[in-house]
């Protein structure tokens, strides 16, 4: 099975909110055919309106891939409309956070092959990255099919125990928000040393996105790249300490921010 037969078969996607739509946009960027896909979605945004994606009507007995993005407190709500759908042929994929793959066997039989799966919204633009992971029935086929569908939203990497998710989640799932945090922070503390909100702004966006960019693209680590900017006794030199702090720095502080967010993670499993 490969992306021809998501054409032809149809994809069903659960849940078109945030995550939902960032992944639909990079689908049909990458030429996946509106008519090939069904949304349902109680609350549609205009954009997904102007998609050309089927919505409402009837779905499609047997498609090859059933991808839920609802909040895990809806699945229970959401899930009854996946059970009717391929007889265990269809492919169903999460992004749910917390949600293990034993709450969806139990609700849609163990047959049924089953993908988690932990995205993140740069995906928007292509530029995210996917960590899945399937359970018993999730052939070799259904982890290249979920792969390649996965792979037109950014990168993919594939976990060797669903144990590994609630981490996954914490650093990549949520990151994208630390990251976005960090902008609003270098900005702020730029406007608190005198510049316009507006340059501050422009050059902190700017800066986090060419240091990513970078850091992605170098043929230097992180830390060599770090040691490149910081001149011995110069500025970089003086922000290091403070931000590299063993108690107060960045470090500690994204210790107990990915902890908190992969405990939380934890809880999603239960509710
Ligand atoms: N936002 C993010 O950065 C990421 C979110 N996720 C996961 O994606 C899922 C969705 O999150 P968001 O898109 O952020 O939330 P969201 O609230 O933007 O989207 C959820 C959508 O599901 C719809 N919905 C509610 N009940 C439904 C039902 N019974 N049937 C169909 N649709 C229903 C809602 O109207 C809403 O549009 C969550 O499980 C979250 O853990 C995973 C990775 C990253
Ligand atoms: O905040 C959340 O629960 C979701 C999962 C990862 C990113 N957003």
């Amino acid at each position: 099975m490969d992306m021809n037969d998501v054409a032809t078969r149809g994809l069903v996607l659960l849940g078109c909110g945030k995550m939902g739509s960032a992944m639909l946009a990079g689908w049909l960027r990458n030429g996946l055919p509106p008519k090939s896909v069904w949304v349902i979605e109680p609350n549609p945004s205009d954009w997904l309106k102007s998609q050309g994606v089927n919505m409402g009507g009837d779905l499609p007995k047997d498609p090859a891939i059933a991808l839920v993005a609802v909040k895990p407190q809806m699945m229970a709500d959401a899930l009854p409309d996946v059970k009717s759908l391929g007889d265990g042929k269809t492919l169903v994929i999460s992004v749910a956070a917390g949600t293990p793959i034993r709450t969806f066997e139990e609700m849609l039989g163990d047959k049924t092959p089953i993908i988690r799966a932990m995205p993140n919204t740069p995906a928007a633009i292509g530029h995210g990255i996917t960590a899945l992971i399937g359970n018993a029935k999730a052939m070799p086929d259904d982890m290249d099919l979920a792969e390649a569908l996965l792979w037109s939203i950014g990168q993919t990497v594939r976990l060797d125990n669903e144990g590994q998710m609630d981490a996954v989640t914490a650093v990549s799932g949520s990151g994208p928000a630390y990251v976005f945090h960090m902008i609003e922070t270098l900005a702020a503390a730029g406007e608190a040393e005198g510049l316009p909100a507006e340059l501050a702004m422009e050059l902190a966006k700017a800066t986090v996105g060419g240091a990513g960019d970078l850091a992605e693209n170098a043929d230097e680590d992180p830390t060599q790249l770090r040691v490149n900017v910081t001149s011995p006794n110069g500025t970089t030199q003086a922000a290091l300490e403070v931000l590299m702090d063993d108690e107060t720095g960045l470090g500690a502080l994204m210790r107990r921010a990915v902890a908190a967010a992969a405990a939380r993670s934890r809880e999603l499993a239960n509710e």
